[in-house]
């Protein structure tokens, strides 16, 4: 079930990749990631998983081009990436929504960016909220929406621009596990409904998280990362049916499910355990 894939025209590619701190001026040389390659074909959603300071938000940031490599390559849509990519949609474990604008007004941000009309930004954020199921609280203030409303209000600003892969760290991790799972459920009817002509899901998404469960429900495919130095200990095909936002309740309770989880834990383990013994 290892996964091999290389696609001919990947969304995202690491090549390579080493990130180095320190080593000069007397600060102590650290080496985040080591030779960690991958690449993500277009529509596919991956996540990262790993111990804390493997290196997962290092590889979002720079695929978000916040961060550049100290060796190796990495493409998005095959080109260097850049900041801002208004092909790229953010998503995090606090919703960020500024408090001082209605829900209306959060989604609609991305917008203004672009410079979209006030008329065509108020559609769009209107038909965002109404997909999250939040129709008729367009003008509530974060303040006065519960944690998974803001929280849908998120996805819906994440997805208002039509973004071509999405970037999540940790998104649903300030959620409590009924509501966590919930908007997993939700955030995923919208991405699976999302397909082009031969039924491929459209959108290449980018999940970090420290959450098994999580990694195991979303995702088609989860990168299992070993800390110090940050690499890849495995790389998993998740073969549970797709769509599966309907079935995430029953899912969860499977055979394969905890077969896949296993897998996961023991690799996790494996790494707590390697790290635990290194001088
Ligand atoms: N600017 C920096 N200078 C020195 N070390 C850094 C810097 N940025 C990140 N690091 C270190 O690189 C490692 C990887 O950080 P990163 O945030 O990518 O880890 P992570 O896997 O996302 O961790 P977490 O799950 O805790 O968010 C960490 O040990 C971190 O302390």
């Amino acid at each position: 079930m290892t996964n091999t894939q290389v696609t001919a025209d990947p969304a995202l590619s690491f090549e390579h990749i080493s990130q180095v701190y320190g080593g000069s001026g007397g600060v102590e040389r650290f080496v985040a990631l080591e030779d960690v390659s991958f690449e993500v074909p277009e529509g596919q959603f991956i996540a990262i998983v790993g111990a804390s300071g493997c290196g997962k938000t290092t590889l979002l940031n720079m695929a978000a081009g916040l961060a550049e490599p100290t060796n190796g390559t990495v493409l998005v849509s095959n080109k260097p990436p850049r900041s801002p990519n208004y092909d790229l949609g953010y998503m995090f474990a606090r919703d960020s929504l500024l408090p001082w604008r209605t829900a209306r007004k959060n989604v609609a941000l991305p917008l203004e960016a672009r410079k979209v009309s006030a008329a065509e930004r108020k559609k769009r954020a209107d038909e965002m909220l109404a997909l999250v199921g939040l129709a008729g609280k367009e003008k509530q203030f974060p303040a006065q929406l519960s944690q998974g409303m803001r929280q849908r209000v998120a996805i819906a600003r994440t997805l208002v621009s039509d973004p071509e892969m999405l970037l999540m760290d940790e998104p649903f991790a300030a959620l409590d596990a009924r509501t966590r799972l919930r908007m997993q459920a939700e955030f995923l009817k919208i991405w699976e409904k999302d397909v082009d002509a031969e039924g491929r899901t459209r959108r290449t998404v980018f999940l970090v998280t420290h959450d098994l469960q999580e990694a195991t429900v979303m995702a088609d495919r989860v990168i299992v990362m070993l800390p110090s130095p940050g690499r890849i200990a495995t790389d998993l095909l998740v073969d549970l049916p797709r769509p599966r936002a309907h079935l995430v309740d029953e899912i969860i309770f499977t055979e394969r499910f905890r077969e896949i989880q296993h897998e996961l834990f023991e690799q996790l383990e494996g790494a707590v355990a390697s790290s635990a013994d290194a001088p």
